[in-house]
């Protein structure tokens, strides 16, 4: 029966996970969880302290490039996996292991699973379901596998083919952790100069990391605010210790970040509604510069924005770039305590779009830089940014409503519900957002003239002079983020 095998494979991991030293609180159990959908998880079966130590691994029990080639100075395979990106390279190394019924991590790799539900796995009809989503562009399928045939193939590890590379490398996404180098390692490791290992995120620090698959703490699931233990690797061993105490019963919940439901998709296949706050919607600069030229904008009933030549537009374009507030998409967030909804960079872009001709080149000369915040969100602003938010949600082929209903339905697909949650959270993102565009109310006086309009625009623009403009500017010419 599978869950007698399932039940077997755990016993005999963790009777390997003594063997090679691990050492586990007896307070915490490795459980099956496959009933609620979450596959194996570690579970307090007492009482834990805030603090704790849940289970401690020896540097040498963890799968990595140097432990697997470790004695190894150099060979062909090992000089072949130094030039290939982190990511790819434990790839290469954990396929070889695979393949190898007296690896010393068969027991290990035999808890791993098969397939996961990670997006590069979703056929094109499943992933049609995540409609406008950004992350339909970011599954990187046929990149993977271009860096499958250069790297991995010819190795000549035995079995190759593109699907176990696949399901290798989406474990590794799924599971890997990025560890301090341990020092005498330090030389050994690292990418090819310039291929950017962009599965797993590197804190931006100079400290040296690797890739590397962590048995026992790869067990711990996650669920956005249910966090309750973490991994330190300050010392010989890596060590799982609570954060919080941790009644019996309860779940020991590791953390994955903060992740949009969209990414939480691409990488480990599932999503929960607690990781809803994290939903991120991309507006792209080029959606707005089309907004801004194609034809005249309505933006009340009767008062139009006339279009932009294409050559206005490259031009507010240019100084977007130059006062370092382009980029090609802005994220649209929910609020919270550290991050605000709407970038200022965002509005600073649609607020260069906006702005009249003479306060533009007071920018362009740098007689003038550009506002705070709190000027940048000016009436007109706001209500073009509403235009723009509305344009994007209708990218998205059902409304906010339509995909509740479909959510009330019971009996969907799992991968179909997960994809409706994600697109969803979307769309609440953008209604969200332009519930607080629509309170912009700082003054349009810079802004460019709406023909049949009461918005207050050009009649103070014009006349504006160098001394009122000064006070509102900061340094002049003065580049730079405006956070
Ligand atoms: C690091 S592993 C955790 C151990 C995993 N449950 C197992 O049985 O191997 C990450 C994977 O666990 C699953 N997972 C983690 N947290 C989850 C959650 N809150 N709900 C559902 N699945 C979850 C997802 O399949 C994810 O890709």
């Amino acid at each position: 029966m599978e869950s007698d095998s399932f039940q077997a494979t755990t016993e005999a991991f963790l009777e390997w996970l003594s063997k090679i030293g691990v050492r586990i609180n007896p307070k915490m159990t490795l459980k099956d969880l496959k009933s609620e959908g979450r596959g194996r998880g570690v579970v307090a079966a007492a009482d834990f302290e805030e603090d704790e130590v849940v289970f401690c691994i020896p540097r040498t029990a963890v799968l990595n490039v140097n432990n697997v080639f470790a004695g190894q100075d150099s060979g062909a395979s090992k000089e072949a996996l130094l030039q290939m990106p982190n990511w790819l390279a434990l790839t290469a190394t954990m396929m070889s292991e695979g393949q190898q019924s007296d690896s010393r991590w068969a027991p290990y790799l035999a808890v791993l699973p098969q397939k996961l539900d990670s997006l590069v796995f979703w056929s094109e009809e499943e992933l049609a379901e995540l409609q406008a989503s950004s992350v339909a562009k970011k599954i990187g399928r046929s990149s993977a596998e271009e860096m499958f045939t250069k790297h991995i193939s010819p190795l000549g590890l035995g079995e190759f083919n593109v699907e176990l590379c696949h399901q290798v490398a989406s474990v590794i996404m799924a599971y890997a952790f990025d560890i301090p180098e341990e020092e005498p390692a330090k030389q050994e490791n690292g990418g090819a100069e310039g291929e950017t290992d962009d599965l797993v995120s590197d804190d931006g620090e100079d400290e040296k990391t690797i890739l590397s698959m962590i048995p026992l703490a790869d067990m711990l699931n996650a669920d956005a605010e249910r966090n309750n233990a973490r991994i330190y690797y300050e010392n010989e061993d890596l060590e799982m210790r609570t954060i919080k105490p941790i009644m019996a019963g309860e779940e020991i919940f590791n953390d994955y970040g903060q992740l949009p439901r969209s990414d939480l998709l691409r990488r480990y296949g599932y999503v929960t509604e607690n990781y809803a706050q994290y939903d991120v919607v991309e507006i792209s600069s080029a959606s707005i510069k089309s907004l801004m030229t194609e034809k005249p904008q309505e933006i009340q009933s009767g008062q139009f924005l006339d279009p932009l030549t294409s050559a206005e537009a490259e031009e507010r374009v240019a100084l977007a770039d130059r006062e370092g507030i382009l980029e090609d998409s802005y994220d649209v967030n929910i609020a919270n305590a550290e991050e605000r909804a709407i970038p200022d960079e965002l509005l600073a872009l649609l607020y260069l779009f906006l702005l009249d001709n003479e306060n533009l080149e007071a920018i362009v000369t740098s007689q003038s830089a550009l506002p705070s915040r709190s000027k940048l969100a000016t009436e007109l602003v706001g209500k073009v940014l509403v235009k723009v938010l509305r344009h994007r949600e209708a990218e998205y082929a059902t409304t906010l409503e339509e995909d509740e209903k479909l959510l009330q339905a019971a009996n969907l697909p799992r991968r179909t519900a997960m994809a409706i949650q994600v697109r969803h959270g979307e769309k609440r993102v953008l209604r969200l957002a332009v519930e607080e565009a629509m309170k912009f109310e700082a003054a349009n006086k810079r802004m460019r003239p709406i023909r049949g309009s009461a918005l207050n625009t050009a009649k103070n623009g014009s006349n504006l002079n160098n001394k009122r403009r000064a006070e509102e500017v900061s340094k002049p010419g003065k580049k730079g983020r405006l956070r």
